[in-house]
């Protein structure tokens, strides 16, 4: 799920530097198509003011592709169960998450357009592009296995890309940054410009969660808890998500400082990283050692 979020984000990255799509809140204002100032009045909210360029839109893509993977997981289960009543099961269970998947997806692009900043074809896009994304990786399998060694491949080639994309069209004078300044002028509160939506911060988290990743899985922590005897006991599992749950909450309470540029993408990238890597090695590391000691003590 990590990779197809990561490599859908990246690719929404690279769609959004190709497209060049504006956003409506700050389209209506300086389209010529209104005659004499009649441009419509558009509500702006909190969370209006992102500073990319707006096609494809990043929250269906990434909304799309996340559920995909999760609703073809879920699925892939109950395919196996082979009696009649089973079949019948299958069907309704079938019916009823693709219904779920549909739901979110609607919601989500209808609220990007009702905060004004996505224009409909924009979100549309973004979830059939999401679920690409996803349907690619559920052909890749290589990823199951891959080494810390494949990771920091794929997280160099990913960012080398990226930069070279943008220096190389900043040299043909062509500035993919062009949204952030349309952004911050036609915003309607300057405090709902966020640095946490510009194009960098975006690439950088998605960096730090893929290294988090590929750290966790390869570790001697992931080994020993999650490939241990206890990993099959449904009580390590539960405590795991517990534990998991609570430690993400947490990691909600950093905030990160944004007055110095290099240190917020630098800090953005270690706590993306430090996400991973607590709920696939340090969360059932600790959960793993605790069952052990209290089993011990039983005995
Ligand atoms: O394109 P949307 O739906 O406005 O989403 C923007 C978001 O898109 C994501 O892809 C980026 O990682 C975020 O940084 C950004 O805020």
């Amino acid at each position: 799920m990590i990779w197809v979020a990561v490599i859908g984000d990246w690719f929404n990255l690279i769609f959004k530097w190709i497209l060049f799509g504006h956003r409506p809140y700050w389209w209506v204002q300086e389209t010529m198509i209104y005659p004499n100032q009649s441009s419509p009045c558009l509500e702006q909210f909190p969370i209006t003011c992102e500073t990319g360029p707006g096609s494809p839109s990043g929250h269906a893509m990434g909304s799309s592709c996340v559920w995909y993977v999760m609703v073809t997981a879920a699925l892939s289960y109950t395919v196996r169960w082979k009696d009649k009543l089973a079949v019948t099961l299958h069907r309704l269970t079938w019916s009823f998450l693709w219904s779920i998947f549909w739901i979110i997806q609607i919601s989500v692009c209808i609220s990007r357009v009702f905060i004004a900043t996505h224009f409909p074809h924009q979100v549309i896009l973004g979830v059939f592009a999401g679920i690409l994304v996803a349907e690619a990786f559920e052909h890749t399998p290589a990823i199951q296995t891959a080494s810390l060694r494949m990771y920091i491949k794929t997280n160099l080639f990913l960012f080398i890309f990226a930069l070279g994309f943008y220096l190389s069209l900043k040299l043909l004078d062509i500035d993919l940054l062009w949204s952030v300044p349309k952004a911050k002028k036609w915003c309607a509160n300057p405090d709902w410009i966020n640095i946490d939506t510009t194009p960098f911060a975006g690439l950088v988290r998605n960096l730090g969660a893929l290294f988090g990743l590929g750290l966790g899985i390869n570790s001697e922590m992931f080994v020993t808890s999650c490939k241990g005897k206890n990993s099959c006991k449904l009580s390590f599992r539960i405590l795991c998500i517990a534990a998991s749950l609570a430690t993400l909450q947490l990691y909600n309470f950093i905030k990160i400082p944004t007055h110095t540029e290099y240190l917020f993408y630098i800090l953005s990238f270690c706590k993306s990283a430090a996400m991973p890597l607590t709920v696939v090695a340090l969360v059932p590391y600790c959960v793993h050692s605790l069952m052990k000691t209290t089993e011990k003590k039983l005995n």
